[in-house]
């Protein structure tokens, strides 16, 4: 198996996480797209919503996923991804999709201790725990949508590897 593997989830899931340590186990290259483009733009996410508005973000991050999926690549996108049909799509059809799902409360917690304030500007303006419930409630659906494989988050990143890692054994012997 060769395709790309592309981690979906809402902020604070470990798609970064877990999906540079899951490229390191499999000698993937491993990419995520909000770095990309905060090295390509120039720009943290902050700055680039302040200047272009979350739409102006959006567009950028549909370029950058395109730009950035190649085989043996896991690739780390960020929370909003799954909005786009286009890239629910996209996604589907390229490669293999994890959803790295966790509840509202523990994504808070996370984002709490490691809040990235540059990267992830406020999406409601409400607390963090209110935002991430409101935002799992929109999201829920098209995370489980986008995904091939829907997995439990809330364990030790290694063990989420190791889950990951069964599930795509799986698809190998299909
Ligand atoms: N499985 C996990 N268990 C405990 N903490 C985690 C786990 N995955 C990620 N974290 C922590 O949560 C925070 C957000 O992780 P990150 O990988 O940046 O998430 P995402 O890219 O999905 O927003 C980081 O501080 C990270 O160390
Ligand atoms: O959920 C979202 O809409 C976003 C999540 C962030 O990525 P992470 O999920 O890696 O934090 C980043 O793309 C941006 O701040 C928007
Ligand atoms: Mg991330």
């Amino acid at each position: 198996m060769t395709q790309p593997i592309f981690m979906v989830g809402a902020r604070g899931a470990g798609k970064t996480t877990v999906g540079r340590a899951l490229a390191q186990t499999l000698g993937y290259h491993f990419v995520d797209t909000d770095l990309f483009m905060q090295q390509t733009a120039q720009m943290s996410v902050m700055e680039m919503v302040e200047k272009e508005g979350w739409p102006g973000f959006r567009q950028r991050e549909t370029l950058a996923l395109q730009a950035v999926t190649q085989p043996r690549t896991v690739i780390a996108t960020g929370g909003g991804v799954i909005l786009a049909e286009e890239n629910r799509r996209f996604m589907q059809q390229q490669g293999t999709v994890i959803y790295l799902c966790s509840p509202a409360g523990v994504l808070a917690q996370r984002l709490q201790v490691s809040p990235q304030d540059a990267q992830r500007p406020t999406l409601t303006g409400r607390p963090i725990a209110e935002e991430m419930r409101d935002v799992l409630a929109a999201r829920e659906a098209l995370y489980q949508e986008a995904a091939h494989h829907v997995l439990d988050g809330t364990t030790h990143p290694a063990q989420v590897v190791e889950q990951i890692l069964a599930v795509l054994q799986r698809e190998t012997v299909k």
